[in-house]
């Protein structure tokens, strides 16, 4: 089982990041683990995403090195060989949708309060095309463009509804489900699912791969620009005002 925890939000900062992708090389090597289970150590939060204050007032050296650890994580845990299930016990806008969209099965408390869902546009920003791609391939392209468009987080209840999450259980049950889950998904040979995972995901993430100096390149033109600086220094005073 892999924990988030970097509270108040689990924010996916560059350290995090970081450790979270050493964490998951060393899974990955281990013969013995054939599947992870993520979840979240911070109450009522899955992950809060990208961490913000990594994407404001920084060096263009400092932009390019987060942005390859987030392109980073999301190659280790979308082509992952182990079976990866998320245990989504709270709130999981952005990056932290993005991080249970990898998976291959999501599982989510069912909390009306908790949402889940790719709100970049809400925040000014734009979803790149490999969390669209990733997006598209779990609710379908009708339902990712709606989403996407409008920013939507969406409830628990809601998310289920539209396949964004496979399954919702009562919060005290979630680890167990997912332990069961993960049981059901291991008792298959790996060489047989882990071709066919392939088979069905190397299109996305190849195409990445390919453009993954281009996508670097995008990410710090576009988040430089002094628009997007204002829209985000915007959010960030929103997200203060409404605690206080
Ligand atoms: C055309 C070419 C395109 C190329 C463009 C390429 C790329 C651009 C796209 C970049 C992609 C970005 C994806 C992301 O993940 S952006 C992050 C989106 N995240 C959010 O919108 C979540 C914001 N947070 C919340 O909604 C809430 O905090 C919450 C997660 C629901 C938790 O609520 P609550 O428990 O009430 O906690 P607080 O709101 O009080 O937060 C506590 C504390 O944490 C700070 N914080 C929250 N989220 C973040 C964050 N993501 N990053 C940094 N900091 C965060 C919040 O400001 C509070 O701080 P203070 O205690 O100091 O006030």
């Amino acid at each position: 089982m892999m924990k988030l925890k970097s509270p108040p939000v689990n924010s996916l900062s560059l350290e995090l990041l970081t450790e979270f992708a050493i964490s998951l090389e060393k899974l990955e090597n281990n013969r013995a683990c054939r599947g992870v289970i993520i979840t979240s150590s911070v109450p009522k939060i899955f992950s809060s995403g990208l961490d913000i204050t990594e994407m404001c007032g920084k060096s263009m050296e400092h932009y390019t090195e987060f942005w390859r650890a987030v392109q980073e994580i999301w190659l280790r845990v979308y082509s992952s060989s182990m079976v990866t299930v998320a245990a989504v016990n709270g709130s999981s806008p952005a990056g932290g949708c993005l991080i249970a969209l990898s998976c291959d099965y999501r599982i989510m408390a069912e909390n009306p309060k908790f949402s889940i869902g790719l709100n970049e546009a809400q925040l000014g920003i734009v979803a790149p095309f490999w969390f669209k791609d990733t997006f598209v391939n779990v609710v379908g392209h009708r339902i990712a463009e709606r989403s996407l468009q409008l920013g939507s987080l969406h409830s628990a209840p809601e998310a289920h509804k539209l396949g964004l999450v496979d399954e919702l259980v009562p919060e005290e049950k979630l680890m167990e489900k997912a332990a069961a889950v993960m049981a059901q998904w291991l008792a298959l040979p790996d060489h047989a699912r882990q071709l066919t995972k392939t088979m069905m995901r190397k299109p996305v993430v190849d195409r990445l791969v390919a453009h993954r100096e281009e996508d670097i390149k995008n990410f710090v033109t576009f988040i430089s620009k002094e628009s997007i600086q204002k829209s985000l220094r915007m959010y960030m005073e929103m997200l203060k005002k409404r605690k206080s």
